[in-house]
């Protein structure tokens, strides 16, 4: 076959020269000159931003957004054009506009982690300090953010039912996910792009629930490779692999070998975004400067297909339960199914075989007015429990998650664990890995003391009696004051001159 011989490299003044879709669309990214015409049409960012470093160095905006390996996996050699042979001049540099000097000063004078106490601060600092786009990008969720409010409001509709006069010297908050054992019932959910919030992005995320015992699952679309996010875990630390299903399944092969070679505890396949939910925010976002450049450009913004489009080419529309059979099929890691959200594909997931499913509408990123995990557990366990399956599969619930006591409400209505999302990466990328290490102590002190004063021992007491859901279906709700203040509703357009 043809050996690609890396060309001797690229001048500046032959890179300056292949800035437009007609000429070719050059790009340099760390030291290394990559021909980007034909890919920028796939780029699940869009083309804009290929575009707009066109003839020139992309390295700074690229690094903290994809995983170093991912040239070299999905871009053909021979779109590799070989090193930049000079320099670009400084002129390039993008000037640093005022906005981004008050963030960096915000950066500066972050109040000390001791200050912080719960979730919602972490929220809040992450949307006074993170960079525009990685604030859209986490915080947003689809269309006017119903479900994403839903998720949080569901846990305020139900109240305890407290025992008193028991001896509670002593909890215990740990159990066993998946067989595994944890030292709390809660994990951390896979969410892409840590990187774009903190530059050690999911190594840190590792490393700080490693050192509170805590179980990370990280994403195929995370920002680390697979074998970094690893790395970084310690000996005999328990870490699931979330995997989006490609259309070409022997990539999809190669990852579920990867966890058996890995050590990976848990496969969760997610089926609940074979396309991308309408998140307006992290659109409005990329498609600011979108206007501009392909104006200039002269080409048609094609904000409806672009990044849907582009995340199929990552994300299997086609696939159903016959697939589910395959991978179970193809190790013995328990395969989790992400992303149910009705009582009767509960069943059919037990039917099926399957080890557990996640209870999760993506953090309310995928469809609007899905109901939210907490109702739909309410409904299902008396179901499950009537088809004699409820111990057969082990339930998960994840999405609007801020206390302890939402995990204990959930342990109550019969789910094994819950995961969380935003919560990590906001803990991340303020504070890095002790930001993760606090966020961890801190919902444990809050399932300790939630325990106490419910009068429980041990997670296995959970039950039922001691929660009160008459209002769960109500969806009328408690105002959260402190959620509300950290929310950022949908923007409007924004005029040229505002
Ligand atoms: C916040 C967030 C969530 C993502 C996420 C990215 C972000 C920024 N991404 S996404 O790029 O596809 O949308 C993933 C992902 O890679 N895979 C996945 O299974 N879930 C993904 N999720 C969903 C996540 O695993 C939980 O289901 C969700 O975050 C739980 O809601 P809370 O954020 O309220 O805890």
């Amino acid at each position: 076959s043809k050996k690609f011989e890396v060309s001797k490299g690229v001048s500046v003044e032959e890179l300056k020269k292949h800035t437009t879709v007609d000429d070719g669309v050059w790009v340099v990214i760390g030291g290394n000159v990559y021909d980007l015409t034909e890919f920028m049409n796939i780029h699940p960012g869009g083309k804009a931003i290929i575009l707009k470093y066109a003839g020139r160095d992309a390295t700074k905006i690229f690094t903290p957004i994809h995983a170093p390996d991912i040239i070299d996996k999905f871009l053909p050699h021979d779109k590799h054009l070989g090193p930049l042979i000079g320099q670009l001049d400084m002129e390039d540099e993008e000037e640093i506009s005022p906005e981004e000097i008050e963030r960096l000063q915000r950066v500066e004078n972050m109040p000390p982690i001791t200050q912080i106490f719960n979730v919602s601060d972490f929220e809040y600092i992450a949307k006074k300090t993170l960079a525009p786009n990685a604030w859209a990008y986490y915080s947003s969720a689809a269309d006017d953010e119903v479900t994403l409010r839903e998720n949080h409001y569901a846990f305020h509709r139900v109240f305890f039912n407290p025992r008193v006069l028991v001896d509670v010297t002593e909890v215990d908050t740990s159990t066993t996910m998946l067989g595994s054992k944890t030292s709390v019932p809660f994990y951390c959910s896979a969410t892409a792009l840590a990187r774009l919030g903190h530059e050690e992005g999911e190594k840190g995320i590792a490393r700080g629930c490693g050192r509170q015992g805590v179980i990370q699952m990280f994403s195929t679309l995370a920002s680390y490779s697979f074998d970094d996010i690893t790395d970084a875990a310690e000996p005999g630390q328990v870490q699931w692999f979330q995997l989006y299903v490609n259309p070409d399944r022997s990539i999809s092969y190669n990852l579920i070998e990867k966890c058996k070679l890995k050590n990976i505890k848990g496969i969760f396949v997610t089926v609940d975004a074979p396309v991308l939910g309408n998140r307006e925010k992290d659109k409005r976002m990329k498609y600011i400067d979108d206007a501009d450049i392909m104006e200039a450009q002269k080409e048609k913004v094609d904000r409806s297909q672009g990044a849907a489009k582009a995340l199929t080419s990552f994300i299997d529309t086609s696939l159903t339960w016959k697939d589910i059979g395959d991978f179970k099929k193809q190790t013995n890691i328990p395969i989790v199914i992400k992303g149910i959200q009705t009582p009767e594909d509960v069943i059919l997931a037990a039917k099926h075989g399957v080890d557990a499913v996640v209870i999760s509408n993506h953090g309310g990123r995928q469809l609007e007015f899905a109901r939210s995990p907490l109702e739909v557990l309410h409904d299902t366990m008396p179901i499950l429990k009537a088809h004699g399956l409820h111990d057969k599969i082990e339930i998960y619930i994840d999405g609007g998650v801020r206390r302890g006591t939402d995990i204990i409400k959930a342990l109550c209505l019969g789910a094994k664990g819950v995961g969380l999302g935003r919560a990590f990466l906001y803990a991340n990328s303020t504070y890095g890995e002790d930001g993760v290490a606090r966020l961890c102590q801190i919902l444990r002190a809050e399932i300790q003391t939630g325990m106490r004063l419910l009068g429980v021992q041990k997670i296995s007491e959970l039950g039922p009696e001691f929660i009160d859901t008459r209002n769960l279906a109500a969806r009328t709700t408690t105002n959260d004051e402190l959620y509300n203040s950290v929310y950022v509703p949908l923007a409007p357009p924004r005029f040229r001159n505002d």
